[in-house]
């Protein structure tokens, strides 16, 4: 696991923009998960700007690793976010892009994305392996959308599973702990002084760190990296004393 502890937000994600350029690079085709969150919304500004300028988007398929379940037009929409600061400013072949669709009826929804994740990725040990998960924390330690009270969505047999939000209740369609940990580089993109309890946490294996969806993140054979800035970091001095 690696830790990059950068001044602010806008840092994290010019770093991670870089990041993600060089994982396009050399390859034939790159197969990466999305998230929602303040932080991916940034790093896609960038990359419809100067730093995605040396992307061969023609390479570049995107999924999500979570939407919630409203139509694309909606607010609320992963899909609709991205959308607006990246793919309409871009040029990518509209084949390239698989959403969730959160119009759908939910559970009939997982089922497909789970077999497309199944049809359209490589495998390894059987299990799709996306090059790139992208994923955001939340400030209860949610990753992706499994939350803290529904923990064991984590260990799903399937690839997909639909998540309740715990206040709002709506429902969300995530992938599973055994896609996660099946990528080749995971990110976590955590920004703000809210992150900072959970993150120390996390990393001194304290508190109730075990009970927090973002703990289970630790790719089989795969990279991690942590991507935060210096507010999300604040609790983290003392690591490695
Ligand atoms: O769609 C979502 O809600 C997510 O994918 C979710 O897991 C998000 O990444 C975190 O809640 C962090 O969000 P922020 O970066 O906005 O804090």
């Amino acid at each position: 696991m690696e830790l990059k502890i950068y001044t602010s937000k806008e840092e994290v994600a010019k770093r991670f923009s870089e990041y993600l350029v060089k994982i396009t690079d050399s390859k034939e085709e790159v197969h990466i998960a999305l998230s929602g969150g303040s932080t991916p919304k940034i790093v896609f500004d960038m990359l419809a700007s100067e730093y995605g300028t040396d992307i061969n988007w023609d390479n570049v398929h995107f999924y999500w690793g979570d939407e919630r379940c409203v139509p694309p037009t909606h607010e609320e929409s992963n899909y609709k976010m991205t959308l607006n600061h990246l793919f309409e400013k871009i040029s990518i072949p509209a084949a390239n892009i698989h959403r969730i669709q959160g119009e759908d009826d939910p559970a009939q929804e997982a089922k497909r994305y789970a077999q497309l994740l199944d049809d359209k990725l490589p495998k390894r040990k059987k299990t799709p392996q996306f090059d790139l998960v992208i994923l955001g924390m939340g400030d209860d330690g949610h990753t992706a959308s499994i939350f803290p009270h529904e923990i064991e969505l984590w260990d799903a047999k399937a690839n997909c599973a639909v998540a309740i939000h715990p206040d709002s209740g709506q429902r969300r369609i995530t992938i599973t702990g055994k896609i996660i940990n099946n990528a080749k580089e995971v990110a976590f993109l955590v920004t703000g002084a809210g992150k900072a309890e959970k993150v120390e946490e996390i990393m001194k294996k304290e508190g109730d760190y075990a009970n927090y969806p973002a703990t289970l993140v630790a790719p089989t054979s795969g990279q991690l990296i942590w991507f935060l800035d210096s507010d999300a970091a604040k609790g983290l001095m003392s690591v490695g004393d």
